[in-house]
């Protein structure tokens, strides 16, 4: 297996969109090629393909799929159209699914015909993901600069290769520190109930032969006591204007507790994410996921039958606890709002 950093967990075969199931990650490297959108929307519901940007390139390859199968149709618009809606309804946090679903929609639609759509949209799927690891690299260097010569890291969730197209976020940042000489170690917390750091962040970090530990979610404010985290980074899943952000649960908490012990909290994430047209983080939705992944771990039981569960897979993280966001095109701080417009102004279409 190549080094994290070469991994690519989407892969576009031969018309088939081909997910890396991480599901079964570390144990298994087991590859789904998926020929339907419908299937494509289900495996971004079944955390098949997770991490927002990484959602986003499969949403978009899922339209691609849909205007390949509409395209025989005489009303091949307004199927398209009701595709996107099935697409987009796979998850409601990350705002990248809706992004990347509405622009690959108006993109089809403003095509002359139905084969100059199915073209572009395919093209565009392509370049999202090609750009999306371009940006992750300019997102790092940027990021790179803000850690410390020497030091701790904590960081929260999967926000690597799996994530994204490739190289990732906020990995992507430790990733560039590493590259540039800088003596970090990382602390990962293990990400109940999903356990995308002990199982994802773990296993990219293992490949990379970057030093690590793996710890419980509620250690980190003991090893903060301990003085041995000096920056925490994190990714996100959608940031409203304001620079709120909505990112996997317990982010919010580590959040606190870094201002509690001075310690900088970063937050990584490309300008796709940040929703403008959601003044701040009271509008956006929290996806509660299924019971049975905080009655389980690992797959065995941890809890009695029927007991109560409440699993919101993402909280929000205010502002005002954040120290910076740094995204492909710069680092957006002091004031958040202003920074992150500017950032945008010009660059994209938003
Ligand atoms: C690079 S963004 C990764 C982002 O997505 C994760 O959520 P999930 O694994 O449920 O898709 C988590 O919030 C990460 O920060």
């Amino acid at each position: 297996m190549s080094s994290a950093d070469q991994i690519r967990a989407i892969r576009w075969e031969e018309g088939q969109l081909c997910l890396l199931d991480q599901r079964q990650l570390p144990q298994r490297e087991i590859w789904l090629k998926l020929g339907d959108y419908r299937a494509v929307a289900e495996a971004i519901r079944q955390m098949v393909v997770r991490g927002a940007p990484a959602i986003g390139i499969a949403a978009a390859y899922a339209m691609a799929l849909a205007a390949s199968e509409v395209s025989t149709h005489a009303d091949w618009r307004a199927r398209l159209r009701r595709a996107a809606e099935e697409i987009k309804a796979a998850r409601p946090t990350a705002v990248n699914l809706a992004w990347a679903t509405d622009r690959q929609l108006a993109l089809a639609q403003s095509a002359s015909t139905v084969n100059q759509a199915v073209a572009a949209v395919l093209q565009a799927a392509h370049d999202l993901l090609r750009d999306d690891i371009a940006d992750n690299q300019r997102m790092g260097r940027y990021g790179a600069e803000l850690l410390p010569a020497e030091g701790g890291v904590l960081t929260h969730c999967n926000t690597g290769s799996l994530a994204t197209g490739g190289y990732g976020t906020a990995l992507g940042v430790i990733r560039a520190g590493i590259s540039a000489g800088k003596q970090l170690h990382i602390y990962v917390d293990e990400t109940r109930p999903w356990l995308q750091g002990a199982r994802l962040t773990a296993w990219e970090l293992q490949r990379d032969g970057i030093p690590f530990h793996l710890n419980a979610d509620s250690a980190a404010a003991h090893l903060m006591q301990q003085r041995l985290v000096h920056a925490v980074i994190v990714g996100a899943d959608r940031i409203a204007a304001n620079g709120d952000v909505a990112n996997k649960i317990g982010t919010y908490s580590l959040a606190v507790l870094a201002q509690y012990h001075r310690i900088p909290f970063y937050v990584a994430a490309p300008l796709s994410t940040v929703d403008f047209a959601m003044p701040d983080g009271d509008g956006i939705v929290i996806e509660e996921r299924p019971v049975a992944e905080v009655r389980q771990c690992g797959g065995h039981a941890v809890a009695p039958e029927g007991v109560e569960v409440r699993n919101p897979a993402f909280d929000v993280t205010p502002a005002d606890l954040i120290t910076a966001i740094i995204t492909e095109r710069g680092v957006a701080y002091p004031e958040l709002r202003a920074a992150l417009r500017a950032l945008a102004e010009g660059h994209m279409q938003v």
